[in-house]
């Protein structure tokens, strides 16, 4: 996966402008200015006009940016213009949801494989995705070029199948189990834990009475 240059949290943030910029240009808006964007993805316009800056000159001062080469330029960067197949491993509870959830704020992502052991699902669609033995995860995530994957496995195979999924090529893995898995340092891991961010979350909300620092 490419090495970014720019700080993590302004490729965060990237997402949001995107799908703002977008909301814009299909309700046929032309310009919009930092304040206005700010307003709308709740990030200061401080921030916003360093996070632009990191991408040149993107915009005149007083002027506003051009909604339409904004949206073009970030969707570019996210590769939105680029189909991502993405394999599911794992169609339990969470896989079963995941493969429900069809990354709707993204035209560009779809689930194109899913894999699991359980015989009552392998060899069937669901939810319009093919279901794999997992003995077949090697072989068809090479011949579909699949390169990115969601694990959501039981813990105690987490790492058999992550070793299987570097094998097959793939670069990134977002990680639902609550193991820290090993990968080499050319796969990124994504590690997500619901538990953890609702303890942020009620961290905040004991902590702050002002809840807008939560949502840095
Ligand atoms: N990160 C979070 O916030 C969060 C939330 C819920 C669950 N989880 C984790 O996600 C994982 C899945 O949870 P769940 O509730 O969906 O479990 P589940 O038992 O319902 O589903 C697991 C699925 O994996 C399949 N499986 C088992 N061994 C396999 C193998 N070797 N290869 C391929 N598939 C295999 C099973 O057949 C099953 O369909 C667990 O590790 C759980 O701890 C994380």
């Amino acid at each position: 996966m490419k090495e970014m240059s720019i700080p993590k949290a302004t490729a965060r943030r990237l997402p949001l402008y995107y799908r703002y910029l977008k909301f814009l240009f299909d309700s046929g808006k032309q310009k919009v200015s930092s304040t206005e964007l700010s307003d709308a993805v709740k990030v200061d316009s401080a921030t916003i006009r360093r996070d632009f800056s990191y991408f040149g000159e993107l915009g005149k001062r007083g002027y506003g940016y051009d909604v339409e080469s904004l949206m073009n330029f970030f969707g570019k960067t996210l590769n939105e213009d680029i189909l991502t197949n993405v394999a599911l491993i794992g169609v339990g509870n969470l896989g079963h949801a995941l493969l429900n959830y069809r990354f709707h704020q993204s035209d560009s992502i779809r689930i194109s494989a899913a894999f699991d052991v359980n015989p009552d699902i392998v060899g069937r669609i669901l939810d319009g995705v093919p279901v794999y033995s997992a003995d077949e995860m090697v072989e068809q995530i090479k011949a579909q070029h699949i390169d990115v994957a969601i694990l959501t496995v039981p813990l105690e195979v987490a790492q058999q199948n992550v070793d299987k999924l570097v094998e097959a090529g793939v670069k990134g893995i977002m990680n639902f189990t609550p193991v820290r898995i090993n990968t080499p340092d050319d796969v990124m891991v994504q590690n997500v834990d619901l538990t953890n961010e609702m303890q942020t979350l009620i961290y905040f909300l004991s902590h702050y009475n002002d809840n807008s620092d939560a949502q840095e």
